[in-house]
């Protein structure tokens, strides 16, 4: 675990915008998708092209995983924005409505014919049902792909469904997306939650989705950064509960079960009470600049 990086907070800012793209540098999240897609005028996504691609590059963003969201296969914006996200190197380039295999194969061609460097990955966004269906075989597709993110927007308008409390309309697409990405060894990153008021609304749906395994959630305003991350880092009674279930297992001197706080513990609990403590290290080596 000793390479995990903190996906818990992942922020969408349209990359049209000049003053969230300097606010950005100080907001305390994860992760940043530099949006060329849906926040963007098709009158503004030539300029903001250039902007994330220099963001990008900057070297800015401190410790922040930075990534751009392209337009999606088939627009006429989506070659030029590959070309730009490539050179440009972030650590990820988000491709939205990816639906098979062939898929990201092609893209990760057109990535390494654009110069893209070895560190730059692909996060595939799982977003239509035809993805969800061929889930497995996209997450297997390429070792480039780094992590699915969920759309639930545009997973909820293609299966004519409703946002609701609880999401129980998509758990099933969301289930088979985390089933997939666990798979491969790749990120789950989890979708947004479009009312950037209701904060007890998004903050049940983080608790949910950390529940369910997600790494995550992608975030549309600065003011959901600090919930996220709250939820998705263990607390401080899931740290305290994994040092001493490691600790009841090592004091059994090679039993293959004990019993801590009156529980089973076997060699699967140790497993995973000590990837509990390798995120809590890897979140407080982040410090909070
Ligand atoms: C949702 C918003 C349009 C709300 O904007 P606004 O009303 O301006 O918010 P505030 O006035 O509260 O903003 C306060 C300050 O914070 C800055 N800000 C706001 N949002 C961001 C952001 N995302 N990143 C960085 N900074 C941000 C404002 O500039 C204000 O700063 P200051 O003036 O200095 O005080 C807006 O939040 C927004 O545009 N959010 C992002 C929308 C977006 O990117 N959408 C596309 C991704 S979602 C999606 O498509 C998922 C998927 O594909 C699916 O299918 O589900
Ligand atoms: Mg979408």
């Amino acid at each position: 675990m000793s390479d995990f990086t903190p996906l818990r907070s992942v922020l969408y800012m349209p990359s049209s915008n000049e003053r969230a793209l300097e606010k950005a540098k100080s907001i305390a999240c994860d992760g940043l998708i530099l949006d060329l897609e849906d926040a963007v005028a098709p009158d503004a996504k030539a300029s903001a092209r250039e902007a994330a691609a220099a963001a990008a590059a900057s070297g800015e963003y401190g410790r922040r995983t930075v990534t751009i969201r392209v337009n999606g296969i088939g627009t006429e914006w989506h070659d030029d924005d590959i070309v730009a996200a490539s050179q440009a190197g972030p650590a990820a380039i988000v491709v939205p409505k990816v639906d098979s295999a062939e898929a990201v194969r092609g893209l990760v061609a057109a990535m390494e014919k654009a110069g893209a460097p070895d560190h730059t990955r692909l996060w595939a966004m799982v977003e239509t049902p035809v993805a969800i269906l061929d889930a497995l075989a996209i997450a297997r597709s390429s070792e480039r792909l780094g992590a699915f993110v969920i759309g639930t927007n545009d997973l909820v308008k293609e299966l004519y469904a409703e946002h609701v409390p609880g999401r129980a309309p998509i758990l099933p697409s969301l289930h088979t997306a985390l089933l997939a990405g666990r798979a491969a060894g790749i990120a789950v990153i989890d979708g947004v939650y479009n009312d950037v008021k209701d904060t007890d609304g998004f903050l049940a749906e983080c608790e949910q989705g950390r529940q369910m395994g997600f790494d995550g959630k992608t975030l549309i305003h600065p003011g959901q950064v600090e919930g996220a991350n709250a939820a998705f880092a263990p607390s401080e009674r899931a740290v305290a509960d994994a040092e001493g279930l490691i600790a009841a297992f090592e004091a059994g001197k090679g039993a293959g079960v004990v019993t801590h706080d009156g529980k089973m513990v076997e060699a699967l609990h140790v497993e995973s009470a000590r990837r509990t403590l390798a995120i809590h290290d890897a979140i407080r080596a982040l410090g909070t600049d």
